[in-house]
């Protein structure tokens, strides 16, 4: 028998519509109320928090992974948690980014709130029960399940505003699916790194790339304390010349400037050799974050900050891998 601990977060799985088609939190948590009967698991649930995701901050996702190490250093086997689709990639990433893999732990969340037609929030929190106590999903990692579908944390995204089937891994797929009586994967996902920090401090702003950008918003960076910068670059990592330039001059003051594509689908790489293109960014010290969104690579860079890593020590290194 699993002894899985659910812990609830809030987010769209826990709020309800009213009659003008309005959607919010409620004082209690309708998740409370779902039947927990499971031939191979125990379930103990708690209330964290009832935030809607966009309300979710670095230190209430520290506050988690407390939580959880706590769990799993007593006799839980896996953690699932509710959450609100808008954030939740970014929790599931910093999870796996500071808990050393072993007991599944398994995010879950709804597109259509408690009372809706066609809501999907009870039946994603059953599945992602089942995935938790699965014997075959130790060891994978944080897991995203929704839809039927298992997702890695670490490449997972929300594509779509309203879809029921709106978590998906551009570039690599999912790892598994569940049929009605078996869960299979068909993946196995590599290793993410993880460090086990205490803080979240840093301002790391997020800045998208566009046609006939100019360098003013990075010349405006120049004046406000940060800590590090992220940048959606344009295909496979570059930038228009006047933007390009004033990234040089951030870069002559030492702040971590890392870069990821603003593509959909692949990875950055420094390739092109002309003024603004990938190579000459990489050449001037702009770190590539393959394999991660903006949000995420964000997230990376504070958790690598306050491991204690620098450009001089090792920052490079953890964001490129
Ligand atoms: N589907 C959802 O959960 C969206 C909601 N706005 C949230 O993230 O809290």
């Amino acid at each position: 028998m699993k002894k899985i601990l659910v812990l609830h977060t809030g987010g769209t799985i826990s709020m309800a519509e009213d009659a003008n088609g309005h959607v919010s939190p409620n004082e209690k948590n309708p998740m409370d109320a779902v039947d927990m009967q499971f031939a191979n698991a125990t379930i103990i649930s708690e209330d964290i928090f009832n935030l809607p995701s966009p309300h979710i901050t670095l230190e209430h996702m520290l506050t988690l992974k407390k939580r959880i190490d706590a769990a799993f250093d007593e006799d839980f086997d896996g953690a699932v948690i509710t959450h609100g689709t808008d954030t939740l990639e970014e929790t599931a990433f910093f999870l796996d980014s500071t808990i050393k893999r072993g007991k599944p732990i398994v995010i879950t969340g709804a597109m259509r709130s408690s009372n809706e037609l066609g809501t999907d929030g009870i039946y994603n929190l059953l599945t992602a029960i089942r995935v938790a106590s699965d014997e075959d999903s130790y060891g994978r990692g944080v897991l995203v399940v929704m839809n039927d579908e298992i997702h890695s944390a670490r490449f997972v995204t929300k594509t779509h505003t309203t879809n029921v089937s709106t978590f998906q891994t551009p570039t690599h797929g999912p790892l598994g699916l569940l049929t009605k009586n078996k869960i299979f994967y068909f993946h196995n996902d590599r290793e993410n790194q993880h460090l086990d920090i205490q803080s979240v401090h840093g301002n790391v702003p997020i800045i998208k790339a566009y046609a006939g950008m100019t360098g003013e918003i990075f010349d405006l960076f120049d004046s406000i304390n940060l800590d590090g910068l992220v940048i959606e670059a344009l295909g496979a990592g570059n930038l228009p010349p006047t933007a390009a330039h004033s990234v040089e001059k951030l870069l002559a003051k030492k702040l971590p400037i890392i870069l990821v594509s603003r593509c959909f689908n692949g990875i950055a790489e420094p390739v092109y050799d002309y003024e603004g293109g990938g190579s000459r960014l990489h050449d001037a010290g702009v770190i590539f974050a393959p394999e991660v969104n903006s949000q995420k690579a964000r997230i990376k860079l504070i958790i690598g900050l306050n491991a204690g890593l620098s450009l001089e020590n090792g920052l490079e290194n953890f964001m490129e891998n």
